[in-house]
């Protein structure tokens, strides 16, 4: 399969936001360089229309320049090991990959060879899901992590003695890296493939957990409600601050509440519990 390189140049203060904005239109891999950010794309997957839209709406290329490529897919993993930094997510959690030297005195330690899939800690998202499980009691319950990426919330669902954990994602890559990444953190789960509508979870969850985007949440939220036990926890993330009231708006009816909700560097993260 061929994939699409855009070298991206742009201030260093916009490189998350347009990671983020690139992940919504078919990137799923980047790398943040000295100018600005290499972006990756499956060649069929590339919305160009989506990406010129995306430019205007940032009144660019005032901002950044760009240089597009084709090549061929690649294992990222030395361009990681260059470029990947371990993270601290408070004093609570250090993320590290397993060529870099453990912390100690943190009270949760996840390894993560990320490749190429997200989910280090970097970005303000994962950040909060990682909080915000530190602040439910993962002891003993049942979990489903949605979009598990690197599956870094999983392996922090284990690390807080969740029974059970069920994760799956739609990209092969992350599912393959997330298995690994499994391995490293001594969870024998295995991630699975597809959308919430073709795993198909079956029984009650005590807590779900979903770092997307505002559309597939608020698609799938009837699902995540369905899915929930009684008094069960949703943990959300994906979304800017000014999206949290679309997302309680249909949480609502669902018989979801917000308990929680926080936001970093405009990303929100919320826990909302059912009824
Ligand atoms: C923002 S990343 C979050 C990764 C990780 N859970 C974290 O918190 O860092 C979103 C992940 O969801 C996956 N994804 C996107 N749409 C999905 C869908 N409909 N169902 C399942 N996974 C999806 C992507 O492949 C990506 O790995």
């Amino acid at each position: 399969m061929d994939y699409l390189e855009l070298k991206i140049t742009c201030l260093e203060d916009f490189r998350e936001i347009l990671i983020a904005e690139l992940a919504e239109i078919g990137f799923d891999s980047f790398l943040e360089t000295e100018e600005g950010v290499d972006a990756y794309a499956p060649e069929q997957e590339f919305d160009r229309e989506a990406f010129l839209e995306l430019i205007e709406k940032y009144k660019l290329p005032a901002q950044i320049s760009w240089h597009e490529s084709k090549m061929p897919k690649v294992n990222w993993n030395e361009e990681w090991e260059k470029n990947y930094d371990p993270i601290e997510v408070d004093d609570l959690v250090f993320v590290r990959a397993s060529f870099h030297d453990p912390a100690p005195g943190f009270q949760y330690e996840i390894v993560i060879n990320p490749k190429m899939s997200f989910g280090t800690g970097h970005h303000a998202t994962t950040y909060q899901m990682l909080k915000h499980q530190a602040e439910i009691d993962h002891k003993g319950k049942r979990v489903l992590d949605v979009g598990s990426g690197t599956g870094i919330l999983a392996i922090m669902a284990h690390l807080l003695e969740a029974q059970e954990i069920e994760a799956f994602d739609i990209d092969e890559w992350c599912v393959e890296n997330g298995n690994e990444n499994f391995d490293l953190n001594g969870l024998s789960t295995r991630m699975d493939i597809g959308t919430i509508r073709e795993v198909n979870p079956q029984g009650k969850f005590d807590i779900i957990l979903a770092n997307i985007n505002k559309n597939i949440l608020l698609d799938e939220m009837e699902i995540y409600a369905e899915l929930l036990d009684s008094k069960g926890f949703l943990l959300l993330s994906g979304f800017y601050t000014e999206d949290i009231e679309d997302l309680l708006e249909c949480a609502a009816p669902l018989g979801l509440s917000l308990y929680k909700k926080n936001s970093k560097d405009n990303w929100a993260a919320l826990i909302l519990q059912k009824d």
